[in-house]
């Protein structure tokens, strides 16, 4: 007997995912096995990419997640509510679910995998974080058995294609956002993905599952990439570096108990393995014990890699239906119950980017070096680059320092009279 699939949203995704569904010659055959059963929309008006057959398609999404004979729901539809109520009501009926929502699973995830957990169901994710990668499996089952020290990412398509098309043809903002959002990359509303929120949620989900405890999204800093201006692109180029929007997580240096998530762009070196990650591509290096380094790499959003990934947890899903047994399989169950310690961004210890613009005094430099010693900062590089108009620009590059020390000295620049302003603010890999 077949499997019954109930999709919410025939959007991008949704429709990657049913026209890979309609076209399965060479794929896994027990995707045979998987009927489109029912598929819900807004609007039943707009012209669609994919054929249905008459009555599959519906306005009434809670008709779908209350059907009797719906296996397993898929929700790419996106957004908190009716995400968030649709998925629960249809755990609650008994149904398996397959998300591509990181938005509402690192807010609700803890009610989400609770309610899934009592009804003996699972909700599979792979496509939420990395699009089309690989990584929320490889964490959950393959890398599971190291000790993990970091996992770092380039986890938004739509910035890392904004910040490549700055980079190497130094286009403009506006219009590369424009572009991002016809190929399908960005979110409906893309500040989620040009102010570091989207990576936020994404990297609490993956910092939750390397890490083993949940993650309250509020403790997550996040910083998007309005700030990065073409200058600070090619100063960067200069010193040797490149400007990535990362989504880091790791052990705290000082106090191991605790982790440090955070998203913000970032400094890389040029001979790192992520600054080599470019367009629409994301990449997620994770460090651990005994395995070192694995980067997993691929397309991070688009119609045919997110669908690849939603298909996936749906052929996992129907193996799990072909099989099932009392107990539920715990590598794709959420096993975490308690959340994770987060330090504060002002404990971050990091190297810092900073660009000053300063008015034609003497002793500029040695002032600003005096202000950083009183808080312990020390030096990699200064460099007085050129000018703005009457204004000196003074490119500086720190060793390692607390970001809290940091930000105290920059508070004390801030005063002086030879600062006119402080245009650019970032951390170095
Ligand atoms: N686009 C991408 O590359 C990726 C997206 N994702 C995630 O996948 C999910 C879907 O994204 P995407 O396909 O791009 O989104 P789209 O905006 O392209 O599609 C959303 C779909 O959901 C339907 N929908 C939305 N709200 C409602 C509602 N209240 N009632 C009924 N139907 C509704 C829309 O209906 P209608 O068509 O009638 O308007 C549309 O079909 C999101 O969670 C996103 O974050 C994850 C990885 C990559
Ligand atoms: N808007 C997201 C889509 C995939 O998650 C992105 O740009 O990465
Ligand atoms: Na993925």
């Amino acid at each position: 007997m077949g499997v019954k699939l109930g999709i919410l949203g025939l959007g991008t995704v949704g429709t990657g995912t049913v026209q890979l569904l309609q076209d399965t010659t060479d794929r896994n055959p027990l995707l045979q096995e998987v009927e489109i059963y029912r598929v819900g929309v807004r609007s039943l008006d707009k012209p669609r990419e994919v054929q249905l057959p008459e009555g599959v398609v519906t306005t009434d999404l809670e008709s779908i997640v209350n059907d009797p004979e719906v296996d397993i729901v898929v929700e790419v539809i996106g957004g908190l509510e009716p995400a968030r109520s649709l998925i629960l009501q249809a755990l609650k009926n008994g149904k398996h679910v397959v998300t591509a929502n990181k938005a509402a699973i690192a807010r609700f995830g803890d009610e989400i995998f609770t309610t899934a957990n009592e009804a003996g169901v699972y909700v599979l994710l792979e496509a939420a974080v990395g699009g089309g990668i690989p990584v929320i499996q490889p964490l959950k089952q393959s890398l599971s058995v190291n000790r993990i020290h970091a996992v770092t990412g380039i986890v938004n398509g739509t910035t890392n294609y904004i910040l490549t098309r700055m980079q190497q043809e130094g286009s403009n903002f506006e219009d590369v956002l424009v572009d991002a959002q016809r190929l399908g990359y960005a979110e409906a509303d893309p500040t989620a993905d040009v102010d570091g929120l989207d990576a936020g949620d994404k990297i609490a989900i993956l910092a939750s599952l390397a890490f083993g405890g949940r993650i309250h999204l509020e403790d997550v800093y996040a910083e998007g990439i309005r700030q990065v201006s073409k200058t600070d692109i090619a100063y960067a180029e200069k010193l040797g570096f490149v400007i990535k929007l990362l989504a880091i997580a790791k052990l705290h240096a000082s106090d191991r108990s605790k982790l440090s998530v955070r998203v913000h762009p970032t400094l890389v070196p040029k001979a790192h393995p992520l600054a080599s990650i470019n367009g629409v591509y994301n990449a997620i290096l994770v460090e651990g014990e005994p395995i070192g380094q694995v980067m997993l790499f691929g397309p991070g959003a688009g119609a045919g890699a997110t669908a690849s990934a939603v298909t996936s947890d749906i052929l996992h899903l129907v193996a799990t239906l072909k099989t099932s047994t009392a107990n539920p399989n715990p590598l794709l169950a959420c096993r975490h119950q308690d959340y994770c310690e987060i330090a504060p961004i002002s404990e971050l210890v990091t190297r810092f980017y900073t660009r000053f613009l300063t008015r034609d005094q003497s002793g500029v430099i040695g002032k600003l070096g005096t202000c950083f010693g009183n808080y312990g900062v020390s030096l990699e590089s200064v460099v007085q680059t050129g000018f703005q108009g009457e204004l000196a620009e003074i490119v500086v590059v720190t060793h390692d320092v607390k970001e809290g020390d940091f930000r105290q000295a920059l508070a004390e620049i801030r005063e002086l009279s030879a600062i006119d302003s402080i245009p650019s603010l970032l951390r170095v890999l």
